[in-house]
């Protein structure tokens, strides 16, 4: 359900719950508390968020207010304190190889390879399968982000851009419903920060995977996403408002720029974070 407000300045739909089957992440009234030694400091409360199968979501709200909390409980690794998240249905109980995560640093293990850190992951994920198949996987993925060169690298050896290219090797290799970024790219200058993004793009395209990225930045949020959520300012942050981004796919950097309702949708975000 959907509801389109509509003005000279703005186009925004707000969207309010989908049918339960096209739903892959549900978060239901999460509440997230650390005690301090202050008394009990409480990060997130009665939030709500509903996310779509394969769809591109960014996340934008002011530092400290608690995104990275919110990402890393949906990766598990975060106890919950109070509501829950669920995976198509089901609850999370700890991570899985259902969420995959890349963080902003893709802490790589420096003395292996590029192959072998991929490997790390496929290893644990398939076991199953042969070491040839487990090789094909990884070097597919190592492959699909421009790494074809690099099999062999030690990752001490790679570039930031090229370690990052492998962190995101290694969270597609091990094929997640869901993948979780968290500002992968903050480190990047902008042109690799530009080159990754479409890389990150074009797998996500063909893997038909639900994506949710925190991000600072105004224009990766609108140009990488299907919704841009807002969350408010904490202590007790929740969600704010949620932007629906109807650019065509795929995309281009140049035609979203030109496009008439890019600023419309920029001017939204950005008076979204100034109040
Ligand atoms: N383990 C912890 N114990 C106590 N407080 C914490 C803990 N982890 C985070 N916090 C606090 O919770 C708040 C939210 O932190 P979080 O890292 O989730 O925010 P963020 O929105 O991701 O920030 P940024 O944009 O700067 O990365 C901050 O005030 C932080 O200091």
């Amino acid at each position: 359900m959907s509801t389109i407000i509509e003005n000279k300045d703005t186009i925004i739909t707000k969207t309010s719950g989908f049918p339960s089957k096209d739903v892959m992440l549900d978060l239901k009234d999460l509440k997230k508390v650390y005690p301090t030694p202050k008394g009990d400091y409480v990060v997130l409360e009665h939030l709500n968020l509903q996310i779509k199968k394969e769809e591109f979501v960014t996340i934008i709200g002011h530092s400290g207010c608690g995104k990275t909390t919110m990402l890393s409980m949906i990766a598990g690794l975060n106890p919950i304190s109070e509501g829950n998240i669920s995976v198509l249905g089901k609850h999370i109980k700890g991570p899985g190889p259902d969420r995959g995560v890349i963080f902003q640093a893709p802490s790589l293990m420096p003395w292996m390879t590029a192959l072998q850190n991929v490997m790390l992951g496929v290893n644990q994920v398939f076991p199953h399968a042969t070491k040839a198949q487990r090789n094909d996987i990884a070097k597919y993925y190592l492959q699909k982000v421009g790494l074809e060169d690099a099999f062999n690298k030690r990752a001490s050896d790679l570039s930031q851009g090229m370690q990052q290219r492998v962190g995101i090797a290694r969270a597609f290799a091990i094929k997640p419903k869901v993948l979780l970024l968290d500002e992968p790219f903050g480190m990047l200058d902008s042109l690799t920060r530009g080159e990754l993004q479409d890389t990150l793009i074009d797998i996500w395209n063909k893997e038909k995977i639900t994506a949710v990225m925190i991000t600072h930045d105004v224009d990766e949020a609108i140009f990488l996403a299907d919704r841009v959520v807002m969350m408010t300012s904490g202590p007790r942050a929740k969600i704010g408002d949620v932007l629906d981004i109807d650019f065509e796919r795929p995309r281009t950097r140049k035609a979203v720029l030109e496009h008439d309702d890019y600023y419309k949708y920029r001017k939204h975000l950005i008076d979204f974070l100034e109040h």
